[in-house]
């Protein structure tokens, strides 16, 4: 009860507003510089004289604060009028305390399009490219190298980053061709990340964003989320990071030991509740309405936001041409819309010509997505998502549906499924030719899988599978998986270790017969 009159004054969050808050005057003075080329090594300062990499960011942009070129700003609007923004006057500052458009839908950040135009795409191509592999605050990390399109009017001294994204985009040169007969397949490493997943790309923007609130003495307390593991990672990592405390509500025994490890690990205060995802989401969208606790999950808008950057990577990586397919596992159904989002706007800013085919790829255990794709988009209805190896997303009620609907009608989609043991085997597949994959890329490559097989994805096609998280977050699953230990699974590509007595004959006798069986 004392707890709770600790929150009682903070206890109403601000209502939202009909209209977008300008920024004060104040503000203004803050308002990120106008795209600018970072400085040449030859133009910064001795290293011995340098302070900091934020105090360089500080001074470069005093210097280069100008009045002649276009103010970029963000708002939120409803989601429902993204495709003609003008068709709603309501709309919100990212300043404001709001997850949802007075009518219950979704909201999406909307970019001052018209002010981004001013610019060619060769420009923003050109701008983009010169930041990448820099140190320059925060240009270095793969999100706030796209700072313009992301949080455009933050100030640089706030952001929280650990230098995400910029992941690797591995050409899977020998599954392709051993298990596919592809030549251009290609694996985004977004796993390969400060958390281990693509969650990093969300969270710095929107732990930015909280840091901006407080500094504002926004109601804003601690910052908290539902999760399957992945966005408690994230976001015990980066709040950690700028001392803001975090809650997060975790589905008890539904994660593996290294993701709940993380948010332990990194001071977060953690709730292990005897539901599942979809309870523990529900919960906290209730206790975030009440206390002043600001809500993390992809509900906010602001995480799609940094999410959307791997899209934009993946086009940079390829020097901006433009691939035919991207598989992107789906459970919460955030994700999927971030990727579309991303490649949209490289269209609409002219960086490319068009936009990629999208395939989500959910677990047959947890599949509403595919069975509304299946019905013709007729009905939705979510489903009791059931224990899945690809445990981070065991998800039966997505909060983006509509996010999703939208972004696979939009790019001329796909929705596939993948049962238990074919996405284990795909995970041990593609590790048998190098890669160390979770269970989610599992999924991801069996709609790969099952597209070859049906032809609509050809052999020469250019296409993406978005790995989500690091394999070492789930070697139980591979443990298991190598023991033959799965009840109901041939596990066909298990790779055993071999037990041998500690004598010179035993070890050569199972060395030759291994050696033969390689040798044609
Ligand atoms: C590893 C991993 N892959 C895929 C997903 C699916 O992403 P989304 O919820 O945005 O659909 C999640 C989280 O849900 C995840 O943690
Ligand atoms: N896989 C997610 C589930 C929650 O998704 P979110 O993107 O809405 O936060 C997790 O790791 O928790």
């Amino acid at each position: 009860m004392a707890a709770f009159s600790l929150f009682s004054s903070a206890h109403v969050t601000p209502k939202p507003s009909l209209h977008f808050i300008k920024a004060s005057t104040s503000d203004l003075s803050k308002t990120s510089a106008p795209p600018s080329q970072p400085s040449t090594q030859s133009q910064q300062p001795p290293l011995k004289t340098r302070h900091n990499i934020r105090e360089e960011a500080r001074l470069h942009n005093a210097a280069t604060t100008a009045t002649n070129h276009p103010r970029f700003t963000a708002k939120y609007v409803p989601f429902s009028a993204i495709a003609d923004p003008s068709s709603s006057d309501e709309s919100y500052s990212l300043d404001e305390i709001v997850y949802r458009s007075q009518s219950g839908s979704l909201l999406d950040v909307h970019h001052d399009m018209a002010a981004l135009k001013h610019f060619d795409g060769a420009y923003w191509r050109n701008l983009f490219d010169s930041r990448v592999g820099k140190t320059t605050w925060p240009f270095g990390s793969g999100v706030w190298s796209k700072k313009e399109w992301v949080l455009p009017e933050i100030d640089d001294d706030d952001i929280v980053s650990a230098f995400e994204g910029n992941s690797n985009l591995f050409w899977a040169e020998r599954y392709g061709k051993q298990f596919l007969e592809m030549n251009d397949l290609w694996v985004k490493h977004c796993g390969i990340s400060h958390t281990g997943s693509f969650k990093d790309l969300g969270m710095t923007v929107l732990v930015s964003q909280v840091n901006r609130l407080r500094k504002m003495n926004k109601p804003v307390v601690g910052v908290g989320c539902a999760s399957t593991g992945d966005t408690s990672a994230a976001l015990s990592a980066y709040c950690a990071s700028a001392g803001i405390p975090s809650i997060v509500f975790l589905p008890a025994n539904k994660i593996s030991m290294a993701q709940l490890v993380q948010p332990i690990a990194n001071g977060a205060f953690v709730l292990s509740i005897d539901t599942d995802f979809d309870g523990c989401m529900q919960l906290i969208r209730e206790v975030t309405a009440e206390l002043p606790i600001y809500l993390a999950n992809s509900l906010n808008s602001l995480r799609l936001e940094g999410q959307k950057t791997a899209a934009i990577e993946i086009l940079q990586q390829f020097d901006w041409e433009v691939p035919d397919w991207v598989i992107v596992p789906g459970g919460n159904l955030g994700n999927i819309y971030a990727f579309y989002k991303g490649f949209s706007m490289c269209k609409e800013l002219g960086l490319v010509d068009r936009i990629p085919r999208l395939v989500c790829a959910q677990a047959a255990n947890a599949n509403p997505l595919y069975l509304y794709y299946k019905s013709g988009w007729k009905e939705f209805k979510p489903v009791k998502a059931n224990t899945t190896f690809a445990s981070a997303i065991q998800i039966g009620d997505p909060v983006s549906i509509d996010r999703a609907v939208y972004a696979l009608q939009k790019s001329n989609g796909i929705v596939e499924e993948a049962t238990e043991e074919e996405l284990m085997d795909a995970m041990a597949q593609a590790d048998s030719t190098g890669m160390f994959t979770c269970p989610h890329t599992g999924v991801a490559l069996t709609a790969l899988i099952k597209l070859r097989r049906s032809g609509v994805i050809g052999s020469t096609d250019r296409t993406v599978v978005v790995s989500t998280a690091h394999g070492l977050k789930f070697t139980q699953s591979k443990i298991d998986y190598h023991s033959k230990d799965i009840k109901d699974m041939a596990c066909r590509y298990a790779n055993p270790p071999v037990q041998v007595k500690a004598d010179f004959g035993s070890v050569m006798d199972v060395l030759k017969k291994y050696l033969l069986s390689k040798s044609h």
